[in-house]
């Protein structure tokens, strides 16, 4: 049977989970975003890429942008198709740029960006945060985060790191900590919710991807090789790509405002040591 797209039915096969949607994926150059951009191009979607520098795979469009900068944002919205069906915020950087940097990107910049396109979002659309388990702590660091996370709009990002005292090591953490906890808000947030739009975040264990190797500057050799060692390797961005997917699907229709920690059972190793069993 023929369908639209001069494409037959059977070669939907394998297709049909993403088949007709349009992705917008950041960090679509590298690791973990450039096999999000791989994999949705291979379910059927057509993939508009963003990243500081290109791409070195071909994507449906590609829009060079710094999402540590609101202008950046401002001028890549600007360029964006008035419809899309998913947004994944997958961009971000270690903490060695500094910890005002560094939630300029992993944070403001990503929600700047989000609340800009959510009205171009397709009804059931979906916003997908890669956060990280490095960001787990959002709890216990509840009112910083909400302190954080409180802060409208993009703001003077030097001025909150002074105010909150943040030190550069903790940029990182402190930046999933806040999207996490965005996240779980933004689920409910009239911008969002009103037009049934889902706010997921998947969050990795160590990747090897380049990343990683900043990771291990920052944590140190044995903080990382410790993780890996109690899940027996790192994740790949093959790993983690299927569960950003998943989250942009219709199949994830029911599930709003989730964290999934994609990291080999990291989580729950680190959980069940901390319980006593
Ligand atoms: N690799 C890991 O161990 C790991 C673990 C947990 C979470 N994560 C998260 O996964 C996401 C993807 O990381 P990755 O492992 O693929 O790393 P990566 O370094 O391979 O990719 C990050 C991408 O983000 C882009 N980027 C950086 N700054 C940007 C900016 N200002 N504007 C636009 N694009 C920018 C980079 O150019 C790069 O293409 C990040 O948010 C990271 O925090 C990674």
């Amino acid at each position: 049977m023929r369908l639209g797209h001069g494409l037959d039915v059977h070669d939907l096969k394998g297709k049909a989970m993403l088949f007709g949607k349009t992705i917008l994926i950041t960090g679509v150059s590298s690791g973990i975003g450039a096999r999000t951009a791989e994999l949705a191009l291979q379910l059927g979607a057509d993939v508009i890429g963003v990243d500081v520098r290109a791409p070195a795979a071909a994507l449906s469009a590609f829009i060079e942008a710094d999402l540590s900068s609101p202008l950046a944002i401002t001028d890549l919205v600007a360029r964006l198709p008035q419809r899309f069906d998913a947004l994944c915020n997958v961009a971000g950087v270690s903490g060695t740029l500094g910890a005002a940097k560094t939630l300029a990107i992993n944070f403001y910049g990503l929600r700047a960006l989000s609340e800009a396109v959510a009205p171009r979002l397709r009804e059931g659309g979906a916003v997908v945060n890669v956060a990280s388990i490095a960001g787990f702590g959002w709890r216990a660091n509840l009112e910083r985060t909400k302190a954080l996370v409180g802060v409208q709009g993009f703001p003077d990002v030097d001025a909150v790191v002074a105010e909150l005292g943040i030190p550069k090591e903790l940029g990182y953490p402190i930046s999933k900590e806040a999207l996490l906890l965005w996240t779980f808000r933004a689920a409910h947030q009239p911008l969002f919710k009103a037009r049934t739009i889902r706010v997921n975040a998947v969050s990795p264990g160590p990747v090897e991807t380049p990343i990683l190797r900043e990771f291990r500057s920052v944590l140190g050799d044995a903080r990382v090789d410790s993780d890996i060692a109690r899940v027996g390797r790192a994740g790949t961005a093959p790993d983690i790509a299927p569960a950003i997917l998943f989250l942009c699907s219709d199949g994830a229709r029911w599930i709003n405002g989730a964290n999934l920690p994609v990291d080999g059972g990291l989580d729950a190793s680190v959980n069940a040591e901390v319980l006593g069993f």
